[in-house]
């Protein structure tokens, strides 16, 4: 079994063509990436502040150091005694040392007096005079005396009635002993400026007392789906016409890759009315990306192409399928990328194109988890085109096998359907047109 091979920089389709010929996806997905690496350098990301629960997922803007210890202080590790290390020396196999005054967490401990073990709980700060804590499980008797909750009790002789427990000699000094800065020291690097933030970096950044963390401001999208057949979702249909799925299928993409999607707008085929408004959305939003979705083909109304022939948008062709009409440049110096209309052609596109480079670009969102997968029937293919289809995504029955993929749907991008019952884009390169059962391709897992 060979390893996967079919990122589109390595194929046939990738090398580059004449004029007028397809656009290689490779060669696309460069022109992407180059085309938001300068609008972001342009127009950098700032910074917000906020709580650390609406900051999961966000990428930190500034370093942050430590600004104490973590631990704060020495503290045990165990249920148990807590002992100078020097009492415990020997030469038997036990000391019997008296109980002193138990610690519980949250105190602040009286310093351990020499010859004595304190009853210290996990989590409380080892009080001086200690360096070890031995279990309670390894003490004779195994369990705390019942004065281990609160302070010797003195007889009426006045002299302390003190229990008395046997401990294993020859206990090293730092036993059971969790250090001050142990974890991390004040003033250490806690986390870098750019770490995406997930729970374990939340939790850091609380567990050293900080309330709000500094985080980076998400790319501003405007979102445009066009065409007059086009209609919002919860509104009664005509003939002719179709409910808009590119919106939410996009806005739902975009926002899960860690944008915001400031407006979307379905707009009708007229290339006078889409110019006029894009041109109003721009100059009040500045947005950082604008994203279309139809018009772009070869029809009679192509409203996207018509309203923005004098501008600095290129309409081509990606040797990729669906997703091979695309538009590319930009409006009023704004960065612009036109998806063609097919639902499916909108998810392929920000798959194949927007994703990665806005992952290149700003640290978010990571690469789509890349795995081989073997068919589970024969497929065909154009061989001039980077096909890529959905399908079901099965892992290997056993650990260091291969899974299988199995295709849903055809090739058609109008197939909403089986997108929504697929877990894997499956893409079968160009350079061949025949994929018999068994053929190990590549496969992008949806599921997260
Ligand atoms: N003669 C040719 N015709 C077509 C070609 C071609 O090369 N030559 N390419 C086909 C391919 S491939 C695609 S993809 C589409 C792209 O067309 P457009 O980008 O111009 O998109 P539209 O025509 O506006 O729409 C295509 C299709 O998608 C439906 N649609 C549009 N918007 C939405 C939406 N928001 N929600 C759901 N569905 C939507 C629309 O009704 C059309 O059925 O062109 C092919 N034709
Ligand atoms: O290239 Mo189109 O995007 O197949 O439907």
């Amino acid at each position: 079994m060979s390893t996967p091979t079919t990122t589109p920089a390595d194929e046939p389709g990738a090398r580059p063509a004449g004029p007028g010929a397809p656009r290689s996806v490779a060669g696309h997905q460069e022109a992407v990436l180059d085309l938001l690496a300068a609008g972001f350098r342009e127009r950098p990301p700032g910074q917000e502040d906020t709580d650390l629960i609406s900051a999961r997922g966000r990428i930190l803007a500034a370093d942050v150091a430590a600004p104490g210890n973590l631990p704060p202080f020495a503290n045990s590790q165990m249920d148990g005694y807590a002992v100078s290390s020097a009492d415990l020396a020997g030469p038997g196999k036990r000391v019997e040392l008296a109980v002193a005054a138990a610690i519980p967490a949250g105190s602040e401990p009286a310093a351990l007096a020499p010859g004595t073990a304190a009853p210290i709980m996990t989590g409380a700060m080892l009080p001086s005079g200690a360096d070890a804590v031995v279990p309670i499980e390894q003490a004779v008797p195994d369990s705390f005396p019942p004065a281990a909750s609160s302070p010797a009790v003195e007889t009426t002789a006045g002299a302390a009635a003190r229990p008395t427990v046997a401990l294993p000699a020859g206990v090293p000094a730092g036993q059971y002993v969790r250090g001050a800065g142990s974890d991390i020291r004040a003033g250490a690097e806690a986390l870098p400026a750019g770490t995406v933030l997930g729970p374990g970096q939340l939790g850091l950044l609380a567990a050293l007392g900080l309330a709000r963390v500094a985080v980076r401001t998400r790319p501003r999208i405007l979102l445009l789906t066009t065409g007059d057949e086009v209609v919002e979702p919860g509104r009664p249909l005509q003939p002719g016409q179709i409910h808009d799925a590119n919106t939410t299928l996009l806005r739902a993409l975009l926002e899960e890759a860690g944008t915001t999607v400031l407006l979307t707008r379905v707009l009708a085929d007229s290339p006078e009315e889409f110019r006029t408004r894009l041109q109003e959305d721009l100059t009040s939003l500045q947005p950082d990306l604008v994203i279309t979705s139809g018009g772009i083909s070869k029809g009679a109304y192509e409203v996207v192409k018509q309203g923005l022939a004098d501008q600095d948008v290129r309409f081509l062709s990606v040797a990729m399928q669906p997703g091979g009409p695309q538009g590319i440049g930009r409006v009023a110096g704004i960065p612009f990328l036109a998806f063609p209309g097919n639902p499916v052609s909108c998810v392929v596109s920000f798959e194949m194109f927007l994703r990665p480079a806005l992952g290149s670009v700003t640290g978010l969102p990571r690469p789509r988890p890349e795995l081989p997968a073997l068919l589970t029937g024969d497929v065909h293919s154009p061989a001039g085109k980077h096909q890529v289809r959905r399908g079901r995504y099965l892992p290997p029955a056993e650990p260091g096998g291969t899974g299988q993929v199995e295709l849903l749907g055809g090739a058609s991008s109008h197939l909403v359907h089986a997108l929504a019952s697929s877990n894997a884009l499956v893409h079968l390169p160009a350079g061949r047109d025949s994929f018999p059962a068994g053929t190990e391709v590549t496969v992008w897992l949806l599921d997260r």
